[in-house]
């Protein structure tokens, strides 16, 4: 398992969990995590179904105790007497928020926000910022899922929380409403608010986390970014060649006449392209073994997305 303790002092860090488990009876849901997340990151917690990450952010909101390790989430630690303080700085959107049907928007919100100890005054300011504002008076239950999910998102941004965490926080948004909710987002981190939020559209997180952390059946398996995991993964980057007519064959014999390049060579849709796959380092060796070729009329490199190390990690786990 790769940690990122070292790359984050933890004495300063906003979040950091050492030995973290967490059984339900036989079933260990989350076993010995460590995990740490400096202040003003934005981390994706990435797992497929049941990988142990809401588990995970329930012991870090102190919701549910952990069978072993310690948590220190603001600066407290976790069950701690100062937690009690410092759980007033962390905001969280739960999966799945039980909302008040016959409610308003605007009442929603006031609930909470007398829950949380924060003024009602916060309230309209925080309708507007989720874009909410025109459907304040409506009972919840004419809400639309990305309505509902606007709310929930809302209710955690009160109290400016110096901690936020998410979880699937996108689900049901539209994809004007997803870029909206990233911009705010990343506002909130260009003001030192730390993030961790978890999605299975991992495509909407490649481009905004600075890291990602991703579990396997309970396990931490990974942490670091996407360059960070791709250089750990090592897994083969994709050339795709669009070549002179009938140059094909001689880019072909040029590429095995190279001894002990490694690439896998396949032919493309037409016969003008040529598709290689080969290691990163093995790359430019690659593309200087076309050289005898002359010229080529097009050339697109495709790394591996968060998506591909998410399942190479996966074949390995
Ligand atoms: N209260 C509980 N009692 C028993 N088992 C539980 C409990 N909560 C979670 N689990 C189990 O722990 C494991 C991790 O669940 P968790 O909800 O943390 O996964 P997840 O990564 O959030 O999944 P998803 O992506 O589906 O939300 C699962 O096997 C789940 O069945």
């Amino acid at each position: 398992m790769t940690n990122n303790i070292a790359e984050n002092d933890p004495a300063t860090a906003a979040i950091v969990l050492r030995g973290v488990s967490k059984s339900y009876g036989a079933h260990r849901a989350v076993d010995n995590v460590d995990f740490v997340v400096g202040q003003g990151e934005l981390v994706g917690l990435i797992g497929h179904n049941g990988a142990g990450k809401s588990t995970l952010f329930r012991m870090m909101l102190g919701l549910v105790p952990p069978s072993s390790g310690e948590l220190v989430v603001a600066g407290a630690r976790v069950g701690g007497r100062e937690f009690r303080a410092a759980r007033r700085q962390v905001g969280y959107l739960p999966e799945n928020l039980v909302l008040y049907d016959n409610l308003s928007g605007r009442e929603t919100l006031r609930f909470f926000a007398r829950l949380k100890g924060v003024s009602p005054d916060a309230c309209e300011p925080m309708l507007d910022r989720v874009g909410l504002a025109d459907a304040a008076k409506r009972p919840v239950r004419e809400y639309s899922k990305g309505m509902r999910q606007r709310l929930g998102f809302a209710q955690a941004l009160l109290g400016k929380p110096r901690v936020l965490f998410l979880d699937e926080p996108t689900n049901g948004l539209d994809p004007v409403a997803i870029r909206d909710f990233y911009e705010l987002l990343l506002a909130l981190r260009g003001q030192g608010v730390t993030i961790v939020l978890t999605s299975h559209i991992l495509a909407e997180l490649q481009q905004r986390a600075d890291r990602f952390a991703v579990m396997s059946a309970g396990r931490m398996q990974a942490v670091g970014s996407v360059a960070a995991l791709r250089r750990q993964l090592g897994l083969p980057v994709t050339l795709a060649l669009r070549l002179e007519p009938g140059a094909r064959p001689a880019a072909i014999r040029c590429l095995q006449a190279e001894q002990g390049l490694a690439v896998e060579i396949q032919e493309g849709a037409t016969e003008q392209d040529l598709t290689l796959r080969c290691l990163p380092q093995a790359k430019m060796a690659v593309l200087a073994a076309l050289q005898p070729l002359g010229r080529w009329l097009d050339l697109h490199i495709h790394e591996p997305s968060l998506e591909d190390l998410f399942l190479g990690l996966g074949s390995r786990a």
